[in-house]
Protein backbone atom coordinates (compact mmCIF):
# COMPACT_ATOMS: atom_id res chain seq x y z
CA UNK A 1 0.00 0.00 0.00
CA UNK A 2 0.89 3.62 -0.60
CA UNK A 3 3.14 5.46 1.85
CA UNK A 4 1.43 9.14 1.81
CA UNK A 5 3.51 10.49 4.94
CA UNK A 6 6.87 9.24 5.25
CA UNK A 7 8.25 10.24 8.77
CA UNK A 8 12.53 9.82 9.03
CA UNK A 9 14.92 10.67 12.00
CA UNK A 10 12.98 13.61 13.11
CA UNK A 11 14.66 15.49 16.40
CA UNK A 12 13.13 18.08 17.95
CA UNK A 13 14.19 20.25 20.65
CA UNK A 14 13.17 23.30 22.63
CA UNK A 15 15.41 25.00 24.66
CA UNK A 16 17.42 22.51 25.84
CA UNK A 17 14.85 19.66 25.97
CA UNK A 18 14.72 17.09 23.62
CA UNK A 19 11.80 15.73 23.02
CA UNK A 20 11.96 13.94 19.46
CA UNK A 21 15.81 12.21 18.74
CA UNK A 22 15.19 10.10 15.59
CA UNK A 23 11.94 9.42 15.09
CA UNK A 24 10.17 7.60 11.94
CA UNK A 25 6.85 5.78 10.94
CA UNK A 26 4.70 6.13 7.94
CA UNK A 27 1.45 5.95 7.10
CA UNK A 28 -0.52 4.21 4.35
CA UNK A 29 -3.40 5.54 1.98
CA UNK A 30 -6.36 4.77 3.10
CA UNK A 31 -5.79 3.88 6.68
CA UNK A 32 -6.61 5.22 10.27
CA UNK A 33 -3.51 5.91 12.19
CA UNK A 34 -3.24 6.19 15.83
CA UNK A 35 -0.50 7.99 17.42
CA UNK A 36 -0.28 7.24 21.48
CA UNK A 37 2.02 8.29 23.99
CA UNK A 38 2.58 9.11 27.26
CA UNK A 39 1.59 13.32 28.11
CA UNK A 40 4.49 15.28 26.95
CA UNK A 41 6.11 12.79 24.82
CA UNK A 42 5.86 14.85 21.44
CA UNK A 43 2.44 13.70 19.65
CA UNK A 44 0.80 16.95 19.23
CA UNK A 45 4.31 18.01 18.35
CA UNK A 46 4.70 15.85 15.62
CA UNK A 47 1.34 16.15 14.39
CA UNK A 48 2.12 20.42 14.07
CA UNK A 49 5.48 19.43 12.18
CA UNK A 50 3.13 16.76 10.04
CA UNK A 51 1.09 19.81 8.78
CA UNK A 52 3.85 22.14 8.42
CA UNK A 53 3.01 24.44 11.84
CA UNK A 54 6.32 23.49 13.69
CA UNK A 55 9.65 23.18 12.67
CA UNK A 56 11.84 20.02 13.48
CA UNK A 57 15.67 20.78 13.49
CA UNK A 58 16.93 17.29 11.70
CA UNK A 59 15.43 14.32 9.71
CA UNK A 60 12.51 14.32 6.96
CA UNK A 61 8.92 14.51 6.55
CA UNK A 62 7.51 13.38 3.25
CA UNK A 63 3.92 13.62 2.86
CA UNK A 64 2.04 13.12 -0.82
CA UNK A 65 5.32 12.93 -1.93
CA UNK A 66 6.50 16.35 -1.03
CA UNK A 67 9.38 16.68 0.99
CA UNK A 68 8.58 19.57 3.77
CA UNK A 69 12.38 20.88 3.88
CA UNK A 70 12.24 21.50 0.53
CA UNK A 71 9.16 22.84 -0.82
CA UNK A 72 8.04 25.86 -2.55
CA UNK A 73 5.68 28.84 -0.86
CA UNK A 74 2.89 27.88 -3.70
CA UNK A 75 3.64 23.76 -2.86
CA UNK A 76 3.11 24.54 0.69
CA UNK A 77 0.20 26.38 0.01
CA UNK A 78 -1.55 23.37 -2.23
CA UNK A 79 -0.15 20.96 0.25
CA UNK A 80 -2.60 22.80 2.81
CA UNK A 81 -5.52 22.44 0.86
CA UNK A 82 -5.03 18.68 0.90
CA UNK A 83 -5.76 18.26 4.46
CA UNK A 84 -8.29 19.09 7.59
CA UNK A 85 -7.33 19.28 10.61
CA UNK A 86 -9.49 18.91 14.54
CA UNK A 87 -7.09 19.94 16.97
CA UNK A 88 -7.93 19.32 20.64
CA UNK A 89 -8.68 23.33 21.33
CA UNK A 90 -9.30 23.98 17.95
CA UNK A 91 -12.20 25.79 18.65
CA UNK A 92 -14.68 27.22 16.72
CA UNK A 93 -15.20 31.25 16.51
CA UNK A 94 -17.50 32.07 19.17
CA UNK A 95 -18.88 35.38 17.09
CA UNK A 96 -19.53 33.04 13.82
CA UNK A 97 -22.42 30.46 13.77
CA UNK A 98 -21.93 26.70 12.91
CA UNK A 99 -22.31 27.84 8.56
CA UNK A 100 -20.03 30.22 8.70
CA UNK A 101 -17.39 28.34 10.73
CA UNK A 102 -17.62 25.77 8.22
CA UNK A 103 -17.97 28.72 4.96
CA UNK A 104 -14.73 30.27 6.66
CA UNK A 105 -12.14 27.70 4.64
CA UNK A 106 -14.03 27.60 1.84
CA UNK A 107 -13.62 31.52 1.11
CA UNK A 108 -10.07 31.89 1.95
CA UNK A 109 -9.00 29.32 -0.20
CA UNK A 110 -11.93 29.16 -3.59
CA UNK A 111 -13.77 31.71 -5.04
CA UNK A 112 -16.80 29.57 -5.07
CA UNK A 113 -20.21 31.75 -4.99
CA UNK A 114 -22.53 31.55 -1.87
CA UNK A 115 -25.11 29.39 -3.12
CA UNK A 116 -22.40 26.83 -3.66
CA UNK A 117 -20.96 26.77 -0.65
CA UNK A 118 -24.19 26.82 1.07
CA UNK A 119 -24.79 23.89 -1.01
CA UNK A 120 -20.96 22.20 0.62
CA UNK A 121 -22.02 23.80 4.04
CA UNK A 122 -25.26 21.75 4.13
CA UNK A 123 -23.29 18.38 2.70
CA UNK A 124 -21.09 18.81 5.63
CA UNK A 125 -23.01 19.39 8.09
CA UNK A 126 -25.33 16.53 6.85
CA UNK A 127 -22.05 13.87 6.86
CA UNK A 128 -20.99 14.63 10.44
CA UNK A 129 -24.43 13.79 11.43
CA UNK A 130 -25.77 16.91 12.55
CA UNK A 131 -28.90 18.59 11.38
CA UNK A 132 -29.58 21.84 9.08
CA UNK A 133 -31.00 23.64 11.62
CA UNK A 134 -27.58 23.63 13.53
CA UNK A 135 -26.38 25.62 10.57
CA UNK A 136 -27.22 28.97 11.99
CA UNK A 137 -26.48 28.05 15.63
CA UNK A 138 -23.46 29.48 17.35
CA UNK A 139 -21.11 27.73 19.13
CA UNK A 140 -22.10 28.62 22.89
CA UNK A 141 -25.59 27.00 21.86
CA UNK A 142 -24.32 23.36 21.35
CA UNK A 143 -22.87 20.61 23.39
CA UNK A 144 -19.15 19.15 22.96
CA UNK A 145 -20.29 16.58 21.02
CA UNK A 146 -21.66 18.53 18.19
CA UNK A 147 -19.19 21.61 18.65
CA UNK A 148 -16.74 18.12 17.60
CA UNK A 149 -18.79 17.60 14.84
CA UNK A 150 -19.06 20.92 13.77
CA UNK A 151 -14.87 20.92 13.96
CA UNK A 152 -14.97 18.11 11.96
CA UNK A 153 -17.38 19.80 9.35
CA UNK A 154 -14.84 22.87 9.32
CA UNK A 155 -11.97 20.10 8.78
CA UNK A 156 -13.68 18.86 5.67
CA UNK A 157 -15.01 21.69 3.80
CA UNK A 158 -12.25 21.56 1.29
CA UNK A 159 -12.41 17.79 0.39
CA UNK A 160 -9.51 17.14 2.04
CA UNK A 161 -7.35 13.18 1.37
CA UNK A 162 -5.80 13.66 4.57
CA UNK A 163 -7.78 14.09 8.22
CA UNK A 164 -5.31 15.02 11.30
CA UNK A 165 -7.64 14.74 14.64
CA UNK A 166 -5.70 15.58 18.05
CA UNK A 167 -7.54 13.97 20.81
CA UNK A 168 -11.13 14.12 19.22
CA UNK A 169 -12.81 12.13 21.64
CA UNK A 170 -11.41 14.27 24.95
CA UNK A 171 -13.69 15.75 26.86
CA UNK A 172 -16.78 14.02 25.51
CA UNK A 173 -18.74 11.28 27.19
CA UNK A 174 -18.64 8.11 26.60
CA UNK A 175 -21.42 7.69 24.04
CA UNK A 176 -20.72 10.65 22.32
CA UNK A 177 -17.24 9.27 22.38
CA UNK A 178 -18.26 6.08 20.80
CA UNK A 179 -20.72 8.29 18.48
CA UNK A 180 -17.47 10.17 17.02
CA UNK A 181 -15.86 7.01 16.45
CA UNK A 182 -18.37 5.55 14.23
CA UNK A 183 -17.91 8.83 12.48
CA UNK A 184 -14.37 8.45 11.52
CA UNK A 185 -14.84 5.34 10.70
CA UNK A 186 -18.18 5.88 8.61
CA UNK A 187 -16.07 9.14 6.94
CA UNK A 188 -12.79 7.56 6.11
CA UNK A 189 -15.12 4.90 4.16
CA UNK A 190 -17.50 7.23 2.98
CA UNK A 191 -14.77 10.42 1.55
CA UNK A 192 -11.43 7.36 1.15
CA UNK A 193 -9.37 9.53 3.81
CA UNK A 194 -6.50 8.47 5.17
CA UNK A 195 -6.67 9.57 9.36
CA UNK A 196 -4.13 10.59 11.83
CA UNK A 197 -5.22 10.67 15.12
CA UNK A 198 -3.63 11.35 18.49
CA UNK A 199 -5.46 9.69 21.41
CA UNK A 200 -5.14 8.89 25.16
CA UNK A 201 -7.98 7.25 24.51
CA UNK A 202 -7.53 3.31 24.22
CA UNK A 203 -11.09 2.48 23.36
CA UNK A 204 -11.05 4.84 20.45
CA UNK A 205 -7.94 3.66 18.93
CA UNK A 206 -8.83 -0.19 19.69
CA UNK A 207 -11.91 0.60 17.72
CA UNK A 208 -10.78 2.73 14.77
CA UNK A 209 -7.13 2.32 13.85
CA UNK A 210 -6.05 0.13 11.55
CA UNK A 211 -2.36 0.72 12.89
CA UNK A 212 -0.72 3.03 15.69
CA UNK A 213 2.52 4.60 16.46
CA UNK A 214 3.24 4.41 20.40
CA UNK A 215 6.38 7.44 20.85
CA UNK A 216 7.91 6.97 24.42
CA UNK A 217 11.47 8.16 25.22
CA UNK A 218 11.91 10.46 21.70
CA UNK A 219 11.23 7.66 19.92
CA UNK A 220 8.16 5.10 18.07
CA UNK A 221 8.84 1.86 20.24
CA UNK A 222 6.04 0.50 18.76
CA UNK A 223 4.39 0.88 15.10
CA UNK A 224 1.96 -1.59 14.29
CA UNK A 225 -1.77 -3.31 14.85
CA UNK A 226 -2.81 -4.48 17.96
CA UNK A 227 -2.02 -8.02 16.92
CA UNK A 228 1.83 -7.71 17.67
CA UNK A 229 0.88 -5.03 20.88
CA UNK A 230 1.80 -7.88 23.27
CA UNK A 231 5.71 -8.79 21.86
CA UNK A 232 6.26 -5.97 23.46
CA UNK A 233 7.82 -5.35 26.95
CA UNK A 234 7.66 -1.18 27.84
CA UNK A 235 6.34 0.09 30.55
CA UNK A 236 3.85 3.15 29.03
CA UNK A 237 2.80 -0.14 26.80
CA UNK A 238 2.42 -3.19 29.93
CA UNK A 239 0.40 0.37 31.88
CA UNK A 240 -1.86 1.86 28.98
CA UNK A 241 -2.82 -1.54 28.08
CA UNK A 242 -3.03 -3.25 30.97
CA UNK A 243 -0.40 -6.37 30.25
CA UNK A 244 0.38 -8.53 32.83
CA UNK A 245 -2.66 -6.77 35.62
N1 LIG B 1 6.46 25.72 21.39
C1 LIG B 1 7.03 25.05 22.41
N2 LIG B 1 8.04 25.61 23.12
C2 LIG B 1 8.65 24.93 24.11
N3 LIG B 1 8.31 23.68 24.50
C3 LIG B 1 7.30 23.08 23.82
C4 LIG B 1 6.63 23.73 22.74
N4 LIG B 1 5.67 22.88 22.27
C5 LIG B 1 5.78 21.76 23.00
N5 LIG B 1 6.74 21.89 23.93
C6 LIG B 1 7.16 20.85 24.89
O1 LIG B 1 7.40 19.67 24.15
C7 LIG B 1 6.95 18.53 24.86
C8 LIG B 1 5.95 17.77 24.01
O2 LIG B 1 4.72 18.50 23.95
P1 LIG B 1 3.45 17.92 23.20
O3 LIG B 1 2.32 18.85 23.47
O4 LIG B 1 3.79 17.63 21.81
O5 LIG B 1 3.23 16.55 23.98
P2 LIG B 1 2.00 15.55 23.92
O6 LIG B 1 2.58 14.18 23.84
O7 LIG B 1 1.06 15.95 22.85
O8 LIG B 1 1.36 15.79 25.36
P3 LIG B 1 -0.14 15.57 25.90
O9 LIG B 1 -0.42 14.11 25.75
O10 LIG B 1 -0.04 15.97 27.35
O11 LIG B 1 -1.04 16.44 25.08
C9 LIG B 1 6.38 19.04 26.18
O12 LIG B 1 7.38 18.95 27.15
C10 LIG B 1 6.06 20.48 25.88
O13 LIG B 1 6.14 21.26 27.03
Amino acid sequence: MKEIIKVKGIKTVFGDKIVHDGLNLSVNKGEIYGILGPSGCGKTTLLRQIVMLEQFQEGTIEILEKDLNYISLKDAQLLRQCWGVLFQFGALFSSLTIGENIALPLKEYTDLNDKIIKEIIEFKIHIVGLKFSDISLYPSQISGGMKKKAGLARALALDPKLLFLDEPTSGLDPISARDFDKLILNLRDLLGLTIVMVSHDLKSIHDTSDRFAVIDNKKIIYEGSFDNIDSIDNRFINNFFQKGI
